[in-house]
């Protein structure tokens, strides 16, 4: 496919149907090139929601997900109010500009106003409550003093500057549904609520295994031919701020029995285990018989993708698996895509593949179709516009994923496409982590 100018780049958007949690061998794909879509819903299908709530206290819940919908038990603000600071009016039908109104009281935010006549006005302030009578209020920058008195600068209409009982939100209205992402906003419509505790569904435990014969700890010597670990750090970071209880598994040796073992003992105690190394098809890549060692199973799933061709997503005792590859950037990715519909799921939330936002490409795009890539990329901001300009990588690299703001994810038959065309691009940062 080849795309020109101001067509689009962009994945149609999808929302997977949250999974039977059913999956067994039986039914397993046998495509060797999967699609995103259905690579996310067949990870998914191997995780269960953790059941078990936290009733926890507001500012102690967040990063956790709700364990139920949670309805308004206040209309909010619960009484009409004053946006701006200013004078309290009966506008009536409206009042004309020129008018001398006399100023009959004083209302500051936390107190009450006494009734206004008609004529009369009160001195009131951001917040205050309207009192009664009034039905409008007249900013200061709108008026004139006359001693005891303001004359009118403009007219005036009934509503202006007020803030009306409940116009954020009615009594018994849905404030977020199970499954949210308890974050600042939610924490503040809350907290505006009044509600002091929340229950919220348990982290999930998620370990987190490397293995590989060459695999050495940061730290520790370097052997000849040995790398460090960066997977590990990687995705224990990753599942922190994600929210998860996180079990540092260390690093396990090529050795199907000691993985095996290893997969055994973290299953009695967590939720999600991930591992990377291994995943794909030499005779030196064990981590599905290791998983089968352990009495569990690992459906290898090869996703039209690039990075991160080979995975491997199963259950092993009660802890649903996820194999990642053990190159950096395919680990990172796969993790992004099926990791994340594995932790919705255990949220109870009804996992969706990440949506980019469509930023036009700097430059001229051509490869090979067939797999969706995502690459590292950075936000190029000229002469008042944005553009993505996609960093030379591959999937072992670190440095240019520290160099990018976050991925360019092209579509799978795209081949050439012309500086300009919009691609989804995934953000590495969020506003509100
Ligand atoms: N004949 C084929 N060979 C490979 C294929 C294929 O389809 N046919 N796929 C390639 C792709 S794509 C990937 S990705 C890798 C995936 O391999 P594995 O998941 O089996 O991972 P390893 O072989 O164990 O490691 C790959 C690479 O990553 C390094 N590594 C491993 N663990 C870590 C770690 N914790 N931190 C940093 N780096 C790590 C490892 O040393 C290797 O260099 O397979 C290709 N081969
Ligand atoms: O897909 Mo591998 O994950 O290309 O390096």
């Amino acid at each position: 496919m080849q795309l020109k100018a101001g067509e689009y780049l962009m994945p149609p958007l999808a929302v997977l149907d949250a999974p039977a949690n059913d999956a067994c061998a039986c039914d397993r794909p046998t495509s060797a090139k999967l699609s995103i879509d259905a690579a996310l819903a067949r990870a998914a299908a191997w995780a269960s929601p953790v059941t078990d709530v936290d009733f926890l206290p507001l500012g102690a819940a967040a990063g956790r997900f709700l364990a139920h919908s949670v309805r308004a038990r206040l209309s909010s603000p619960a009484f009409d109010r004053s946006a701006v600071d200013g004078y309290a009016v009966r506008a009536g039908a409206g009042l004309e500009a020129g008018e001398r109104l006399p100023v009959i009281g004083r209302i500051a935010a936390g107190a009450r106003g006494t009734r206004l006549r008609e004529g009369e006005v009160a001195r009131i302030f951001t917040g205050a409550p309207i009192p009664p009578g009034a039905d409008a209020v007249v900013m200061q920058e709108d008026v004139r003093q006359d001693g005891n008195a303001i004359v009118l600068a403009r007219p005036v209409h009934a509503g202006a500057h007020i803030r009306p009982a409940g116009e954020d939100v009615a009594l018994g209205d849905r404030l977020a549904e199970g499954g949210a992402r308890v974050d600042a906003r939610l924490i503040a419509l809350l907290a505006a609520q009044g509600i002091a505790m929340v229950a919220t569904r348990r982290r999930p435990r998620v370990a987190v295994l490397s293995t590989g014969d060459e695999v050495a700890e940061p730290g520790a010597p370097l052997g000849p031919a040995a790398i460090y670990d960066a997977n590990r750090p990687m995705l224990l970071a990753l599942l922190e701020v994600s929210g998860c209880e996180t079990v540092d598994a260390g690093i396990v040796r090529d050795d199907p029995r000691e993985q095996a073992q290893r997969l055994s003992m973290l299953a009695e105690r967590c939720d999600l285990i991930v591992t990377s190394g291994g995943a794909s098809v030499g005779e030196e890549d064990y981590a599905a018989r290791a998983a089968h060692l352990a009495g569990g199973d690992a459906e290898p799933l090869a996703m039209a993708l690039k990075p991160g061709k080979p995975a491997l997503v199963g259950r092993i005792g009660a802890a649903a698996f996820l194999g990642l590859p053990g190159n950096p950037v395919s680990a990172l990715v796969v993790f992004s895509l099926l990791g994340r519909a594995m932790l919705a799921r255990l949220a109870g939330s009804t996992p969706s593949p990440p949506q980019g936002l469509p930023v036009p490409l700097a430059e001229p795009l051509s490869r090979k179709p067939g797999r969706t890539e995502f690459v590292p990329a950075r936000l190029l901001r000229e002469n008042g516009m944005v553009r993505l300009a996609l960093l030379s990588s591959n999937s072992a690299r670190l440095q240019p994923l520290v160099d990018a703001d976050g991925f360019a994810e092209i579509p799978a038959d795209v081949a050439h496409a012309a500086p300009g065309t919009p691609a989804a691009f995934h953000a590495f940062a969020g506003l509100l982590g």
